[in-house]
């Protein structure tokens, strides 16, 4: 502003009361609402105050502090508390600074901003920190310029300004914490002051928190150390037991686990294993047939066999049902004796009938297996000693028509089969 006032006005050439001035000067006042007086003072001792009082005294505003301040220090403001005869007020926050020609550099006298104390205090006191403080201004030297009514001791005061001129930021003095900065060139400071109490409690509403986090935490980790506690001890008995009945070695706990693993692994495989296994005959099951002669049916060298004991029922009726069981035993355990070739599958496809699937075997391997297989079990001698056990079988190649188609044909074999005699195998 001083500068401002600087280059608009010359003030070497100035006439007393000057209107443009007192113009320019209340403009300034008008936007500056805590401001309650601006005054212009040359160097001859002449002033323009706004607004304007007429005085009774003759005031020469070089005698005040603001002004030689000013003058001796030509960029900075400063910051003074002083009285205004003008309105009586015994304590007026002056703000001055020198205007200095920009042309030639010459002191123009001094441009001094008067704020009300009072109202400042009232400005002061309306700030709301973030916690409960008391926030006032005081002068370097330890003078208190504005507070709103605190009543802190001169040699609090001077304690404060010690510390705050000797460090940069926050300290710590009898039982309060200081927080501080300074405004204008070092003139005042701007202090807030807040109880140890009042921080503590601060720190302490903050940290309630994390400490219910801290403490959830330690629950949580509790039970978890619970859980595996408990887990562990059954691993620990179940090893113990082992131990003591002799069922595994005191070995590593990797070996045991391995074990274990392996163990988890072939239970794994022997159920899906059993799921495709008839229980009686050992043989893979109807499920296991229907999985694999679709495949079968779309390969090369390909045949399917149908097997069906020959008159079971009677044998069933005769010497009953669990001699009836021997006899499907023992024809499957013959069947998978001689087939030798792994690519030859039995399964027992439903009741006493069983089908054979041959993965590139030609008709007359197949032929000759079906063959040897028929007299073993004719030749076979039961417990029972009357017992003569024979089966009929339908052979025929695989592809060229539907799985159902195939089966059909090897069906229609089979019953030529028994119906020409029993006990032969007829090929188509
Ligand atoms: N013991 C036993 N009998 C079964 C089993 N499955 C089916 N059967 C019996 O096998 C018999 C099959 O009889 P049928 O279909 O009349 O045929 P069959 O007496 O062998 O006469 P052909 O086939 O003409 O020689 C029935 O009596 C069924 O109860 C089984 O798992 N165990």
């Amino acid at each position: 502003m001083a500068r401002t006032a600087a280059d608009q006005h010359k003030f070497s050439t100035l006439e007393h009361d000057d209107l443009a001035l007192r113009n320019w000067l209340i403009e300034r006042l008008r936007i500056m609402p805590d401001a309650v007086s601006i005054i212009h003072a040359s160097n001859d001792g002449h002033y323009t105050r706004l607004p304007y009082i007429e005085s009774k005294e003759t005031w020469d505003p070089r005698k005040e502090p603001w002004f030689s301040i000013a003058v001796e220090d030509t960029d900075t403001a400063h910051y003074s508390v002083t009285n205004d005869i003008f309105t009586h007020k015994e304590r007026v926050l002056t703000i001055s600074l020198p205007v200095i020609d920009g042309v030639d550099g010459s002191n123009d006298g001094v441009l001094a901003l008067n704020l009300d104390a009072e109202k400042s205090e009232a400005i002061l006191n309306a700030t709301y920190p973030p916690m409960k403080s008391r926030t006032f201004v005081m002068t370097k030297e330890g003078q208190m310029v504005i507070s709103p009514g605190y009543n802190i001791a001169d040699s609090t005061l001077q304690a404060i300004a010690r510390n705050a001129n000797a460090f940069r930021g926050e300290f710590f003095l009898n039982g309060y914490y200081y927080f501080y900065r300074t405004i204008g060139p070092q003139a005042w400071f701007v202090v807030q002051e807040v109880a140890e109490s009042e921080m503590k409690q601060l720190v302490r509403h903050g940290s309630i928190k994390v400490l219910y986090g801290m403490v959830l935490t330690q629950v949580i980790l509790l039970f978890c150390w619970w859980v595996l506690r408990a887990a562990l001890n059954t691993i620990y008995m179940r090893i113990t037991n082992g131990i003591r009945n002799g069922t595994i070695k005191q070995t590593a706990v990797e070996e045991l686990l391995f074990e274990e693993i392996h163990s988890a692994q072939q239970r794994q495989e022997k159920i899906a294993q059993d799921a495709l296994t008839d229980g009686l005959t050992g043989l893979a099951n109807r499920r296991a047939f229907d999985n694999d002669a679709e495949r079968y049916n779309g390969l090369a060298n390909t045949h399917i066999a149908m097997i069906d004991v020959d008159n079971f029922k009677k044998i069933n009726d005769t010497w009953g049902h669990t001699v009836g069981d021997v006899v499907l035993k023992t024809l499957a355990e013959l069947g998978l004796r001689l087939r030798g070739l792994e690519n030859i599958t039995l399964y027992r496809y439903g009741g006493e009938e069983i089908a054979v699937l041959f993965r590139d075997v030609s008709v007359e391997k197949a032929q000759s297996y079906l063959e040897k297989w028929r007299i073993s079990v004719h030749t076979r001698s039961f417990r029972e000693a009357d017992l003569r056990v024979s089966f009929s079988a339908g052979l025929c190649k695989m592809g060229g028509a539907s799985l159902s188609d195939v089966v059909a044909q090897a069906d229609q074999l089979l019953y030529q089969a028994k119906k020409t005699g029993k006990n032969k195998i007829l090929a188509g």
